[in-house]
């Protein structure tokens, strides 16, 4: 398992080891040791899965303190854009994102800490998403903030103008205006 450092702080890439034979492939896609080792230490108590077409976008979402998570995420099928904005009030890198192509062929994951909002654009045809909380969901507290807030100035990689998004990310506050508390 590889372990790559973005310039977010606490952000980080994460490559399995892929065995592949004539039979096809195995990875090991979640090892509580291996990621302690990374510096990884959080109790996830939540798996999600989603499936989403192209030009969808997902996002962008976070769950307010005492009920922020961590996720662990990855894209089973297909291909999408995952990105985290730093939430973080105390960051040097407040107010930024960073994004990762995540695929079921490059099986890639990305470890997102609490405080930050999140979310994915779908680039391939169709894309599952998978992913772990490391807090359960808690509606009242979630909060979003909008994809093309032009202040974050997102790339999401697909035209944005023709983006399928939930009535929910389509009534989101802008940044300026969201609520945050980390
Ligand atoms: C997140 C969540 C949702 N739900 C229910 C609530 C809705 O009735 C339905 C769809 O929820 P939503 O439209 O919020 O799903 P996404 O737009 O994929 O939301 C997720 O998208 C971005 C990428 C994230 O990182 C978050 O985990 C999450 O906010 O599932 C649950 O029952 N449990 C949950 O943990």
């Amino acid at each position: 398992m590889e372990i790559t450092t973005t310039p977010i702080a606490g952000l980080l890439v994460i490559t399995p080891k892929v065995f592949r034979d004539d039979r096809g492939y195995f990875l090991e896609t979640f090892n509580i040791k291996k990621l302690e080792e990374a510096g990884i230490n959080t109790s996830f108590v939540q798996d999600n899965e989603s499936k989403s077409t192209q030009g969808v976008i997902r996002g962008l979402h976070y769950q307010l303190n005492p009920y922020a998570q961590g996720k662990l995420v990855r894209a089973i099928e297909g291909t999408v854009y995952d990105v985290a904005v730093d939430l973080r009030k105390d960051s040097p890198t407040f107010g930024q994102w960073y994004g990762v192509e995540l695929s079921g062929e490059n099986k890639k994951q990305f470890y997102i800490p609490r405080g930050f909002a999140h979310g994915f654009s779908v680039l391939s045809e169709t894309a599952v998403f998978a992913y772990k909380c490391d807090a359960y969901y808690h509606p009242e507290a979630e909060r979003g903030i909008r994809f093309d807030d032009p202040e974050l100035n997102v790339d999401w990689k697909v035209d944005v103008q023709k983006a399928v998004v939930s009535a929910k990310d389509e009534a989101s506050v802008s940044f300026a205006k969201a609520e945050y508390n980390f």
